[in-house]
């Protein structure tokens, strides 16, 4: 049977006299993609940084894989394998397409600095190793022509997969997706979508996703979790979310009744 990834307990987050999430309880399952959906200002943003630990909650309690996470930073949390990417690209602009993508190796793949110094067997060996696993990841959004070219050269959609491509290149066990589908237009959104569900399908790994497009939502999720002023308004499958009438009022814009 399929086991949660990620445990969110109670989670209340308060910004002065903003309540941004009320009391959230919320599983992410292994191997799943997970939307998490809702109008602006629910709290979607806030609750994947409480995730990956950019936010402390003032109560609740997380856990990853069974583990407690609530007191870990998030530098921790990504060397346990929760890696994200944001809304706002936070690409090395001045880099080139493998460069950037290598910045997601390290961490994962790094030996104390004298060895790099040294240019001992021992580091190239693993500079070989990383080069081969960013090209791998880079074929794998399809951007394998594009290694040399520098980051700020690419177009905004392709930007966007070059930030998927350093996140797969930590070989995450949780991928936190914050508006993948941001400023693409149809035809990427659509490769964006197909790539997502290949992602979790070829690496074995989870997604949580914050996404405002419902197509694509609604498409690749397997789970579902609608917010609104930082409550829980519906959870379940993408068929049960779009007829349960609380979504539908709240988010959708329709009535209740
Ligand atoms: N750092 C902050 N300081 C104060 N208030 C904040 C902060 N971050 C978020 N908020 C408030 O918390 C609430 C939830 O914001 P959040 O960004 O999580 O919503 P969201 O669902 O991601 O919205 P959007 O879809 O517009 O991105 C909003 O009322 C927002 O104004």
């Amino acid at each position: 049977m399929n086991s949660p990834i990620l445990g969110c307990s109670g989670i209340s987050v308060r910004f002065g006299g903003v309540q941004a999430l009320a009391d959230i309880h919320f599983e992410a399952m292994r191997d799943e993609i997970t939307a998490i959906i809702g109008p602006n200002g629910a709290g979607k943003t806030t609750l994947l940084n409480v995730i990956s630990g950019m936010v402390t909650p003032s109560h609740g309690t997380l856990t990853f894989e069974g583990r407690g996470i609530t007191a870990l930073p998030a530098h921790e949390r990504a060397w346990g394998g929760m890696v994200r990417t944001f809304q706002n690209l936070e690409i090395f602009s001045n880099m080139t397409v493998l460069e950037n993508v290598t910045m997601g190796c390290h961490g994962r793949l790094s030996l104390p600095a004298w060895h790099s110094l040294l240019r001992t067997p021992k580091s190239r060996r693993l500079e070989d190793e990383v080069r081969r696993e960013a090209l791998e990841a880079l074929d794998f959004v399809g951007m394998a022509d594009l290694a040399s070219v520098t980051a700020k050269d690419l177009a905004f959609g392709k930007q966007r997969l070059l930030e998927l491509a350093r996140a797969l290149a930590a070989r995450p066990k949780l991928l936190l997706l914050d508006e993948p589908a941001a400023g693409l237009n149809i035809a990427e959104t659509q490769v964006l979508a197909d790539l997502i569900m290949r992602i979790r399908d070829t690496y074995n790994l989870s997604v949580i996703l914050v996404e405002h497009d419902m197509e694509l939502v609604m498409r690749i999720s397997d789970s579902i979790l609608v917010l609104c002023f930082g409550q829980t308004i519906s959870r379940g499958t993408p068929a049960q979310v779009q007829k349960d009438p609380k979504v539908i009022a709240a988010y959708l814009g329709g009535d209740e009744d």
